[in-house]
């Protein structure tokens, strides 16, 4: 890594400051072992951003991760701003970092520790095998469709509109094939083509974009089936790309693959360098300020900070080594524990990985 970085941090709510302190350890133990100086700067985002500056993504938080060259989120969200206007909600901040940094790439890895098959919710034989990416379309669909009520004569009507032009579907989908392109070189398609004029658009895309990936092998599966073929033979899959909505749904799904959604690390990219990394978990209001959350999604999407921001896989396979070593020494936080009376909590967990991380 030749220059110096700057990296944003925003904690967010409830665990994730709890688990981004985790990986800040990391952080730092990346600089004695390498040499190396980070230039960090956190900034207010989500709900204790409502609380202190009256908005989810207050302007000097959006300039300070424009002017990064990667940023490392915990979570946002929580029952307290739950009942606020719909612009004032933590998770509008979300939509708004990522689109208006342009961020219309979500790599979500499913990543299966072997020593952790015992955590998962399916048998070791179904799993053997199983390594796959979700590529999840970011900042388009009906998460950012025209939203409205209005009164009818059988009360309230809401409305969500879902839409996607090619261009969207185009950049993504070919994304998609060059991650697949580096890995078994299997592409999914994952949409509703049986129902929905977007999932129509999208596959006819597919179809385009992928033929000039002839060394791909592609294969189109409708969203309910796949939510099935997940857990029926995950192993097939090697990379999955979908829409916005079906993205957030299937990787959810995916993470009880790894054992727990707290292992499943993201990254979020655009056209530019410029990436967001943070753990495809929310803010756990219901473990929140217990220390317990595991942190490991999130120290593993600074591994991959370090692989696609900073080019520099060296450091990312140090971080990832790491955690496999704690987990294989049978170190567990409770959601990946069989037995929880022998877990440790976050800061615990966070502490065995720095130790363990050498070059
Ligand atoms: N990227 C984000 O910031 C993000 C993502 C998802 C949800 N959210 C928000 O978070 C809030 C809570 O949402 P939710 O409860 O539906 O989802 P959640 O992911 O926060 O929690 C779901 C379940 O998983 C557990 N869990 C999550 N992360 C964990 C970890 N690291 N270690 C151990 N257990 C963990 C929680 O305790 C809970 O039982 C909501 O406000 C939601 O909008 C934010
Ligand atoms: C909190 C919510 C808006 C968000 C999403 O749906 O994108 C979350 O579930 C995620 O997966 O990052
Ligand atoms: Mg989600």
């Amino acid at each position: 890594m030749a220059e110096t970085k700057r990296i944003a941090i925003l904690g967010g709510d409830g665990i994730g400051p709890e688990v981004v302190a985790e990986a800040e350890k990391v952080l730092k133990k990346t600089e004695e072992l390498f040499g190396v100086q980070f230039e960090t700067e956190h900034a207010l985002f989500g709900g204790v951003a409502i609380d202190q500056k009256g908005t989810p993504l207050p302007e000097e938080t959006l300039e300070l991760c424009k002017s990064a060259d990667a940023v490392l989120l915990g979570a946002v969200g929580g029952p307290k701003w739950d009942n606020n206007p719909k612009e004032l909600r933590p998770e509008t901040g979300l939509l708004g970092i990522r689109k208006q940094l342009g961020l219309f790439s979500n790599i979500r890895p499913a990543v299966i520790f072997d020593c952790l098959k015992e955590a998962s919710t399916l048998k070791p034989e179904v799993l053997e095998g199983t390594d796959l990416i979700v590529v999840r379309e970011l900042t388009g669909g009906i998460y950012f469709g025209e939203k409205f009520r209005r009164d009818t004569e059988n009360g309230q009507e809401a409305v969500d509109t879902c839409a996607y032009n090619e261009k969207e579907v185009e950049r993504i989908v070919r994304q998609a094939c060059e991650v697949a392109r580096k890995r078994r070189k299997k592409l999914t398609s994952v949409d509703k083509a049986n129902v929905l004029e977007t999932s129509r658009l999208w596959r006819e895309t597919v179809n385009r974009i992928a033929a000039d990936y002839q060394d791909v092998e592609l294969e189109h599966v409708l969203v309910d089936n796949c939510a099935m073929q997940l857990l029926r033979r995950p192993a097939s899959f090697d990379v999955i790309v979908t829409e916005n909505m079906f993205g957030d749904i299937l990787s959810d799904e995916a993470a009880m693959l790894t054992g727990s959604i707290g292992m499943l690390a993201s990254a979020s990219l655009g056209e530019g360098s410029l990436g967001l990394y943070e753990p495809v978990h929310g803010s756990a209001p219901d473990i929140a300020g217990q220390g317990v959350a595991n942190p490991i999604a999130t120290i593993l999407s600074v591994a991959l900070m370090y692989k696609l921001s900073f080019n520099w896989q060296e450091a990312g396979d140090v971080i990832e080594n790491a955690v496999k070593k704690v987990l294989d020494a049978g170190h567990r936080t409770a959601d990946i524990a069989v037995d929880k009376s022998k877990a440790v909590g976050t800061s615990k967990m966070g502490d065995l990985i720095v130790e363990a991380m050498v070059r």
